[in-house]
């Protein structure tokens, strides 16, 4: 089963469109869980156990990760959550982008030690820093192309005089990802949900393909005006691209307490429902 398959699989057994993001902060765990490595292992275990049928996809960001040293852990993690959620997809993101020897190792990273089913990445050296991913042909690769910061103005939204057109950088990135790029179907595209304008614009010019949104919680991204600018589907929407739409703080800190599993679950609930509601809008 390809990436693609993977994603329609855990929306329609799920009914979600939800990511669940895994942001591990040591500083903020709850009650009980141990402000170190093996503690991030234990913390994220006991969000992804919580919230394993209520989520469309895992995304782990490897920072939280990197920065503690909790490297073998993620590996576990990555395990431990095919135990937990077999069907569920897991993004890892990594926003990898570097020259194509270097690409293929971080390519190896993703897929092979840590097994992620797709990876984010950025696409500003080009194709070349992209394509090694593209060999693993069961697995999806995100490019970042309208972010959810206030920063990604200052290059995502220049126009490029050197292009037929003149589009925006993040209109050329999503044009390219829907066309030459995506040589094998494997590319999907991050867009912020702070900027519901712009995923509308990316929809537009990237009918099919997968958008991941993160910005809502912790950014303050409406969930509704999410979905309405990027979900075209209904039951028979297979020909348009899924959304998936990550929250990782609201969900992992929603308590500090020892009751931080059903909080976190109930915030799950809250947000796919929010999603679930909007595409009747
Ligand atoms: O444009 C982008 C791309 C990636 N992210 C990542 O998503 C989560 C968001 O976390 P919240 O706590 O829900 O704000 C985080 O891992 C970012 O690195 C993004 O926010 N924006």
């Amino acid at each position: 089963m390809n990436f693609l398959e993977q994603l329609r699989q855990a929306e329609s057994l799920n009914q979600s469109m939800l990511c669940v993001g895994l942001d591990p902060e040591p500083t903020r765990f709850p009650t009980g869980i141990t402000r170190d490595a093996e503690g991030i292992f234990d913390f994220c275990v006991a969000i992804v156990e919580a919230t394993a049928d209520l989520a469309m996809a895992f995304k782990p960001q490897i920072a939280y990760f990197a920065a503690h040293r909790a490297e073998p852990q993620l590996e576990r993690l990555m395990r431990r959550m095919r135990e937990i959620a077999p069907k569920v997809p897991i993004i890892l993101d990594a926003k990898r982008g570097d020259i194509g020897s270097t690409a293929e190792q971080y390519a190896k990273e993703a897929f092979e030690r840590y097994e992620a089913d797709a990876v984010t990445l950025s696409p500003f050296m080009g194709f070349d820093s992209v394509a090694p991913y593209l060999q693993y042909k069961n697995k999806g690769a995100f490019l970042l192309c309208r972010t959810s910061n206030p920063g990604g103005d200052d290059l995502q939204n220049q126009r490029l005089a050197s292009v037929d057109g003149q589009p925006l950088l993040y209109e050329h990135v999503a044009r390219l990802a829907a066309g030459p790029w995506n040589l094998n179907g494997q590319l999907g595209l991050v867009v912020g949900a702070t900027y519901p304008q712009e995923i509308e614009r990316v929809r537009e010019l990237a009918a099919t393909l997968p958008l991941l949104i993160p910005g809502v919680g912790a950014q303050g991204g409406d969930a509704a005006a999410t979905v309405k600018a990027g979900w075209r589907g209904d039951a028979a929407g297979a020909t348009t691209g899924p959304v998936i739409v990550n929250s990782s703080r609201a969900i992992l800190y929603a308590s500090s307490g020892t009751d931080f599993r059903d909080a976190a679950r109930a915030a799950a609930q809250a947000t796919r429902a929010a999603l679930h509601a909007a595409r009747m809008i």
